[in-house]
């Protein structure tokens, strides 16, 4: 397999950590060489940059800014290197997530988010963008059975469905990068998706 940037994205619950997981098992057991990472994070300065950005309280702009300096340490340190290599990288969350959660869900202006996309990544877009789509409610319910609420799982069903809006509009504005994946259903059928919009590449 050839160098692949794919990119998992949907709101807190969808499924994104169980599918990065069981796509690279996958991959590796195919020979490729897979890096899988995450964002904000992937680094020891960007995941230091999480752990302010999920923990501590500031506006939306310095929020911005932060995840955007993560981003770009981990695009110097960890995934342009990989990809230079030929590896395929799974990154959990990329700068959709900056569009529909700064964007979407804190309404931070779009147009400042897209100039500092072009600044931190110049013309690098993912291959391909696995869009895990879930009711924000059913999402809610998987976390709270899973796990305690950070920053952004703490907000309410309304920022989750301006979230999910904002993964819409970026999916309507380059819908050749993103397959959308119905994530209601159980694990399997859910992994069924996801061959399939692999196996539409020809990959
Ligand atoms: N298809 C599914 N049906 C039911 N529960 C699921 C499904 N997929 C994942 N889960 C569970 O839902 C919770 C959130 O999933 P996770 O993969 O952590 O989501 P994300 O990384 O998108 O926040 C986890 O406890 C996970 O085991
Ligand atoms: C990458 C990114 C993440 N986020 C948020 C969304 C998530 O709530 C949070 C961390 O993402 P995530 O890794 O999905 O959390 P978890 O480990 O709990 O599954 O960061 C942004 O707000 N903007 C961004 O650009």
């Amino acid at each position: 397999m050839t160098r692949r940037f794919i990119t998992f994205e949907g709101i807190d619950g969808a499924g994104k950590s169980t599918h990065i997981g069981r796509l690279a098992e996958r991959l590796r057991g195919r020979g490729a060489n897979v890096v899988v990472t995450r964002e904000p994070g992937g680094t020891e300065l960007a995941e230091q940059l999480r752990e302010l950005v999920l923990h501590r309280s500031m506006d939306p702009l310095t929020e911005t800014l932060l995840v955007f300096a993560a981003r770009r340490d981990h695009l110097q340190r960890v995934i342009e290197p990989a990809l230079a290599r030929g590896d395929t990288v799974l990154c959990d969350r990329f700068t959709d997530a900056t569009f529909a959660y700064q964007g979407g869900g804190r309404g931070f202006p779009l147009d400042v988010l897209g100039t500092l996309e072009g600044w931190v990544q110049g013309a690098l877009q993912p291959d391909l963008t696995l869009w895990f789509d879930l009711d924000p409610a059913a999402a809610a319910a998987r976390r709270a059975a899973a796990r305690a609420a950070d920053r952004f799982e703490s907000e309410d069903t309304a920022f989750f469905a301006r979230v999910r809006t904002g993964y819409l509009a970026r999916m309507a504005a380059a819908p050749a990068r993103f397959a959308r994946i119905d994530s209601s259903g159980p694990r399997d059928e859910v992994e069924r998706q996801v061959d399939a919009a692999l196996e539409a590449r020809g990959w």
